[in-house]
């Protein structure tokens, strides 16, 4: 039996590196992933700004221009790879199989088109239904994302519709064909914190439901804390700890993913800031990060040379928790005077 079938894996990422050419030379956005994204489970990615979770979301999807972008690895989803798929290939599977949503929904929807014929479009392209199975599928997936009139809404235009109804909208529409997996790219970023808790609300509904497995990517830790089963952090295009949400919450190895949570603030204590030690600088752009090494090195200089590989690899802490780098071994926050762990 294939792992694919084995381990409820959906979609596996192997070797993943994409590089985007800029003033006629290639740097790597992300490189070398490998991750599995499985049935009925969320797999969050984090990481800051910057450090390529948007493009490797859009490399699954295939929405490149090749003129300026090298790809390679592969991405299987059904035994097949999709970095082999042509245009028309990926238009089967965009939208039926794998659903997007994206972060901004007022650019998603088209401004002059009413709701019902937007959410039509992906079920015009995809499946048979009659004209009047359409209009009841649109009723019930508007029903499905919490719409409270969805009679009302399915005639509205974009405008008319509040941040938190529009990016409900773009759900239905990712959901529409039942896709076994849906990537979310930071689907609650725009949103107020309430509007925020209702829409994570509805992704979890409808991964129970559909069975679907969920990408979940955002910078928002208290978001995948809430939400996630899997998380994977970021961090200038690799892949530098891996784990079950307890795991990486609960013990950290990665000096960037310790970095993170130390910058997040924990539920309601009164949070001294001088406690919400933040690691300083940036991911750096992808025109300036170092080819060789460990990537994170020049944001931690008290770690010795010798602490980090020279050539990085994950290493496991414990059965599915992985960490890149043997420098989380010697790594200790240097303004706090932290033991080292
Ligand atoms: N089409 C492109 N051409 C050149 N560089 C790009 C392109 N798209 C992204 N990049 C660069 O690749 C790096 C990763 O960007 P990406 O948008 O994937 O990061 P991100 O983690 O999703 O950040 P954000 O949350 O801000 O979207 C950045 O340095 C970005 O400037």
């Amino acid at each position: 039996m294939s792992r694919l079938v084995e381990d409820n894996v959906l979609l596996e990422l192997n070797d993943v590196s994409t590089s985007f050419k800029i003033s006629g030379q290639y740097y790597d956005a992300v490189s070398h992933v490998n991750l599995e994204v499985k049935k009925d489970e969320i797999l969050a990615i984090v990481g800051e700004s910057g450090c390529g979770k948007s493009t490797l979301a859009t490399t699954i999807m295939g929405l490149h221009n090749p003129d300026v972008t090298h790809i390679s690895g592969q991405v299987l989803f059904e035994g097949r790879d999709l970095l082999q798929f042509d245009e028309k290939g990926l238009n089967e599977v965009r939208g039926a199989k794998i659903g997007m949503i994206f972060q901004d929904p007022l650019s998603a929807l088209n401004p002059l088109k009413r709701i019902e014929d937007q959410i039509k479009e992906v079920l015009d392209y995809h499946t048979e239904m009659t004209a009047k199975e359409k209009h009841d599928r649109v009723i019930e997936l508007l029903d499905q994302v919490g719409i409270v009139n969805p009679e009302r809404t399915a005639n509205q235009f974009p405008h008319e519709l509040s941040g938190g109804m529009r990016q409900r909208v773009i759900i239905a529409i990712a959901i529409a064909c039942k896709p076994d997996i849906i990537i979310a790219d930071e689907p609650t970023t725009a949103l107020d914190v309430t509007i925020q808790v209702q829409i994570l609300d509805v992704l979890r509904g409808i991964q129970r439901e559909n069975h679907a497995g969920i990408i979940l990517i955002t910078h928002d830790l208290g978001v995948v804390a809430e939400t996630a089963d899997e998380v994977a952090v970021m961090y200038a295009g690799e892949i530098v700890e891996r784990g079950t949400t307890e795991q990486v919450f609960g013990d950290p190895r990665h000096p960037y993913t310790r970095s993170l949570l130390r910058s997040m603030p924990q539920g309601d204590q009164d949070v001294d800031n001088d406690d919400l030690y933040v690691i300083q600088g940036s991911v750096p752009s992808i025109e300036r990060m170092p080819q060789t090494g460990d990537r994170f090195a020049a944001r931690i200089p008290w770690i010795s040379a010798e602490a980090h590989e020279e050539n990085p690899t994950m290493h496991e802490i414990v059965p599915g928790h992985q960490v890149r780098c043997t420098c989380y071994k010697e790594f200790y926050f240097k303004s706090l005077g932290e033991s080292r762990v």
